[in-house]
């Protein structure tokens, strides 16, 4: 379903600034699978999302989604097929526009040109319908401001609108990071529910080891551009965070080691 062969980039080459955020990254992704995303500041997570959805060009490797190359399509291109939740609850959502014509712009896009925000009755009727399922009441105030609501009600829409086009691949970065542990959990609590019922394959960044070993069905460690680790679903469960930790600094201090080794 998605293929990452061989991914390398690397920001400002050659330059003081030089940054190599991913070297040589290679990833397959089953269909429905639901991956989280691990590892220390700079290892190269986000970058390895924008590379996915076409926000970031590889400077070597090829990018497969659902057996179509995408590695050269053009970001709203790919915006079909691959939804996207950021960290920022103010990022999903424009706060000017209600909940209804924010809902309007999000399941055209990547559809027409233009802005798209009208809404006829049975786009409202299909809203509403959809935002039931959050359980949070938004469909009583579709024709209500996104601005007005809260963080965690904003990204439980950010979430829905990602989702309700059936995207081949769902990226997460650090979704559920700005928000209170309560919101938070509400809000994994629905990425669980919307990736079950839609079979959705997902790669979700944390930096909460505990919620990257509870959710999803796999997952990889990242360090310094490189997957370093790759835990199944079984393996995931029997773990602890501690363990997580101590198989990141055995990998670290091998890595060093080796490094130290080459010099
Ligand atoms: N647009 C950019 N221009 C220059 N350097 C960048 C850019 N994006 C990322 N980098 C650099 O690439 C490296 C990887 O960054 P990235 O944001 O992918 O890491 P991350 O694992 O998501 O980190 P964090 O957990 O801190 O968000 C870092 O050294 C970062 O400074």
């Amino acid at each position: 379903m998605l293929h990452v062969d061989g991914v390398h980039k690397t920001f400002f080459p050659n330059t003081v600034n030089e940054r190599r955020a991913l070297r040589g990254i290679d990833l397959y992704l089953d269909h429905g699978e639901f991956v989280t995303v691990i590892g220390s500041n700079g290892a190269g997570k986000s970058t390895m999302l924008n590379a996915i959805a076409g926000k970031v060009a590889p400077d070597e490797g090829r990018i497969w989604i659902d057996d179509a190359e995408v590695t050269k399509q053009r970001d709203h291109v790919r915006a079909k097929v691959v939804g996207r939740v950021f960290q920022n609850p103010m990022a999903g959502t424009s706060p000017d526009l209600t909940i209804e014509q924010n809902m309007a712009l999000a399941y055209k896009r990547g559809h027409t040109r233009g802005l798209g925000r009208g809404v006829t009755k049975d786009k409202k009727e299909f809203f509403a319908e959809e935002l039931t399922k959050l359980e949070l009441g938004l469909e009583d105030r579709l024709t209500a401001k996104a601005g007005l609501l809260s963080g965690g009600q904003r990204q439980a829409l950010s979430l829905l609108m990602a989702t309700f086009s059936h995207p081949k691949i769902l990226l997460l970065d650090e979704h559920t990071a700005a928000l209170d542990p309560q919101r938070a959990d509400l809000v994994t609590r629905l990425t669980e529910k919307v990736v079950a019922e839609q079979n959705l394959t997902t790669l979700m960044v944390t930096h909460n080891m505990a919620q990257a070993l509870q959710v999803g069905t796999r997952l990889i460690m990242m360090h310094e551009g490189e997957v370093i680790l790759d835990i199944g679903h079984e393996e995931k469960q029997a773990m602890s965070v501690d363990d997580l930790l101590a198989e990141f600094s055995r990998i670290k201090g091998a890595q060093l080691d080796d490094r130290t080794l080459l010099q």
